[in-house]
C-alpha cells in the first residue's frame, strides 16, 4: 500500500515510488504552485527506514516542524513546508487504497531490465578496481549520462575512484558534492539554466552540463562517497524516475564498492603483516615480542659456543625450531641430527644411537654407524630427553663425558666430534626427584638452559606466525576478520603454535571466502575456565623467575639479585631444593 501526500488545497497525491520530486515544473511527480515554490523544490524519497525530504537544491527552503533542514525523517502525519506552501504525509492504513497509476508497471519494469543488465555485466569476475571502474561505466551508460564519476569524501578531502572520462579537479571539490555528502541525500537538477545558483557550480562549468544527478552512496563503515551523473546539451534534462533507477544502481555500486574498500584495506594489511614477519623473522622463528627478541639474542650467543643447551619449553613451542637455529648459528660444518626420544622404542633406541656390528643380535647383517656417529661434526639434537629410558641413561652419559660411541657388539670407543642439543617439556629436576632421570646426566646436558615462551605470552606474534601459515597455504582466503584477528589474540593456545598451526591450516581449507573468521579457525565460543588464583599465582611467578634467569644468560645468582630475592627463595619458586 501506498502513502499519500495531501497538498495545500487538500489534494491527495500517491506516493508510489521510491523517489518523487515536488516543484512548480510540470515535469514534477508532485506539481505544487505556491509562493517560495521553486520548479524542482524538494525530493521525497523511501529507503528501508521509511521516507525522508530534501531540498532539491540550493536556496530550495524545506522546513519541518519550523526548522530549515538538508534532510529530515517524514513519519506518518508529519508536516513539512516548500515556501508558504506546507505539505503532510500520510501512512496506507490513514488512505484509501489508490489504483496504481498505469506508468508504475512500465517504470519498474524498465528499472528491472537495467538492474539485470547492469548486474550481468558485474557478474564477470575481475579485480576490484576494475569491477568498480565498470559498474561506473555501466551505470552512467544505463542513465544515459554523458560524464559521470565517483567521488570518495573522508572529511574535507575528494578524491575520484574512477571516472567514465577525464574529471577536472573543480567538478570534485564542488558544493553540490558537498550537499550530497553532508545531507545524504540526493540532489537532482533537471536544468540548470533554470537556477542560476547551479548554473555556475564549479562541476557544472566544468564539465559543461545543463542537467545533473548527485546520489549518495554508503558503503558499509566507509565514508560516504557520491555518485556524480551529468548530461550535455543535446541530452534531454534528468528526470525523476531517472533519479529513481539511478539510485537503484547505486546501491549495487555501493555493494562493490564496499567489498573494494575491504580488498584494499585488506592487501594494506596482508602487506604491512609480510614486511614485519620478514623483519620478525631470526632463523626461520617468527616473533617480535620481547620474550622471543630475548630468546634470539641467547640462541646469537650460545650458537658458536661448544656448551651443550637444554630447551625447555611446553609442548608445541618450536623447540625444535631453537635447536636448528642453535646448529645454523654455531658454524659447524656437519648437520644436525634429530632423535626423538618419545617416539622409538626402547629396543630400538640403543641401535640407533649408538650402531651396532655386524652380527649383533639377529638381523644385524652388516657394520651400521647409529645416529651419534653421524652427528659427527654436527650437532644431536635429542628431542624429548625426558622420556630417555633409564635403563639407557647411563650409556648417554659416557657418550655425553668423553665424546665417544661405542658400537654394540664391538668393545672399542670411536671418537665423535659433536655439540649436544636436548630438548624437553617435562620438569626433569622433578623427574630426578622421582628416581626417573640421572642427576649426572642432566648437569651434562644442561650446561646452559635456554627457554622457549609459551605462545601466550609473546602477545602480537600470534598474528605474524598465523599470516605466515596462511600464505604459505596459498588458498583463497588471504587474511582474517576483525573478529577472527581478536579471537586468535584472546586465545590461551595449550598446544601453541603447533596448535595455531593447525588452526590455520584447517581454517584456509574449511573457509569459502577472502576472510577467515572465527568459526573457520573453531574460536569464539569456547571459554577457557578460570584457574584458582593460587595456581594462576604460583604458574605466574614460575614463569617471571625463569624469564629473569634467562635474562640472566643462565645466571640464577644474578637472577636473584635481579628480583631482589634471596637465591634460595628462588629456589623455592623453581619448585626445586638447593
Ligand atoms: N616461532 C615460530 N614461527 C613459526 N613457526 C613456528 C614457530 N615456532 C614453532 N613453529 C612451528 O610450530 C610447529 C611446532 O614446532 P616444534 O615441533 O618445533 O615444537 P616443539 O616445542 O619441539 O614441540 P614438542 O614439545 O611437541 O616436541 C612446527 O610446525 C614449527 O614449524
Amino acid at each position: 500500500m501506498s502513502f499519500l501526500l495531501v497538498l495545500p488545497d487538500g489534494r491527495r497525491t500517491t506516493l508510489d515510488k521510491p523517489v518523487a520530486s515536488v516543484g512548480t515544473d510540470s515535469a514534477c511527480d508532485v506539481v505544487l504552485r505556491a509562493s517560495g515554490v521553486k520548479a524542482s523544490h524538494a525530493l521525497l524519497f523511501r529507503d528501508a527506514q521509511g521516507w525522508s525530504v530534501s531540498p532539491a537544491g540550493p536556496g530550495c527552503d524545506v522546513r519541518v516542524r519550523g526548522k530549515r533542514v538538508e534532510l529530515a525523517r517524514l513519519a506518518p502525519g508529519d508536516s513539512f513546508s516548500l515556501g508558504s506552501a506546507t505539505l503532510t504525509l500520510l501512512a496506507p492504513e490513514e488512505t484509501q487504497v489508490p489504483a496504481s497509476p498505469p506508468s508504475r508497471a512500465a517504470s519498474s519494469g524498465r528499472v528491472l531490465s537495467v538492474l539485470a543488465g547492469f548486474a550481468s555485466r558485474l557478474l564477470l569476475q575481475r579485480p576490484a578496481p576494475e569491477l568498480l571502474e565498470t559498474a561506473m561505466r555501466g551505470l552512467a551508460e544505463a542513465a544515459g549520462a554523458d560524464v559521470g564519476f565517483l567521488v570518495s569524501a573522508e572529511g574535507a578531502r575528494r578524491q575520484v575512484l574512477c571516472a567514465t572520462g577525464p574529471v577536472p579537479d573543480a567538478a570534485v571539490v564542488d558544493s553540490l558534492v558537498d550537499r550530497v555528502v553532508a545531507s545524504g541525500a540526493p540532489v537532482l537538477v533537471p536544468d540548470v539554466a533554470v537556477d542560476q545558483a547551479l548554473a555556475s557550480a564549479p562541476s557544472v562549468v566544468a564539465l559543461r552540463l545543463t542537467s545533473a544527478l548527485v546520489i549518495p552512496l554508503r558503503a558499509g563503515p566507509a565514508p560516504l562517497s557520491a555518485v556524480y551523473l551529468g548530461r550535455r546539451a543535446g541530452s534531454p534534462p534528468f528526470s525523476a524516475v531517472e533519479l529513481e533507477e539511478a539510485m537503484a544502481l547505486s546501491a549495487l555500486a555501493a555493494l562493490l564498492l564496499a567489498t573494494s574498500r575491504e580488498l584494499t584495506d585488506l592487501r594494506a594489511q596482508v602487506d604491512n603483516l609480510t614486511q614485519r614477519i620478514q623483519a620478525a623473522t631470526f632463523e626461520g622463528l617468527i616473533g617480535e615480542s620481547r620474550p622471543m627478541s630475548e630468546l634470539y639474542r641467547q640462541v646469537e650467543r650460545l650458537g658458536p659456543t661448544a656448551l651443550n643447551v637444554l630447551i625447555q619449553g611446553e609442548t608445541g613451542t618450536g623447540k625444535e625450531g631453537v635447536a636448528r637455529a642453535l646448529h645454523r648459528r654455531s658454524g659447524r660444518r656437519g648437520r644436525l641430527v634429530a632423535i626423538n626420544c618419545a617416539a622409538l622404542p626402547e629396543s630400538l633406541i640403543e641401535r640407533e644411537l649408538f650402531g651396532h656390528a655386524r652380527g649383533a643380535f639377529s638381523g644385524a647383517g652388516a657394520d651400521r654407524p647409529g645416529l651419534v656417529e653421524a652427528a659427527d661434526g654436527g650437532t644431536l639434537f635429542l628431542d624429548e630427553i625426558g622420556d630417555m629410558p633409564r635403563s639407557l641413561q647411563s650409556r648417554l652419559l659416557r657418550v655425553v663425558q668423553e665424546r665417544e660411541v661405542t658400537r654394540l657388539g664391538e668393545n672399542h670407543p670411536r671418537k665423535v666430534d659433536m655439540r649436544i642439543i636436548s630438548a624437553t617439556h617435562k620438569p626433569l629436576k622433578s623427574l630426578v626427584q622421582q628416581g626417573l632421570f640421572r642427576e649426572d646426566l642432566l648437569f651434562r646436558l644442561e650446561e646452559v638452559r635456554v627457554e622457549v615462551p609459551p605462545l601466550r605470552e609473546r602477545g602480537d606474534d600470534v598474528l605474524l606466525i598465523a599470516h605466515h601459515v596462511l600464505t604459505q597455504e596459498g588458498r583463497r582466503a588471504k587474511g582474517f576478520t576483525q573478529k577472527a584477528t581478536e579471537a586468535l589474540r584472546g586465545h590461551p593456545f595449550p598446544g601453541n603454535v603447533r596448535e595455531l598451526v593447525s588452526r590455520v591450516r584447517r581454517a584456509a581449507i574449511l573457509a569459502s571466502g577472502e576472510l577467515i573468521g572465527p568459526a573457520d579457525l573453531e574460536l569464539g565460543g569456547e571459554q577457557t575456565p578460570l584457574q584458582p588464583l593460587d595456581e594462576a599465582r604460583d604458574a605466574f611467578v614460575l614463569r617471571y623467575v625463569r624469564e629473569a634467569i634467562a635474562r640472566s644468560g643462565g645466571s640464577k645468582k644474578e637472577a636473584a639479585q635481579a628480583l631482589g630475592i634471596g637465591l634460595r627463595s628462588l629456589f623455592r619458586y623453581l619448585g626445586e631444593g638447593e
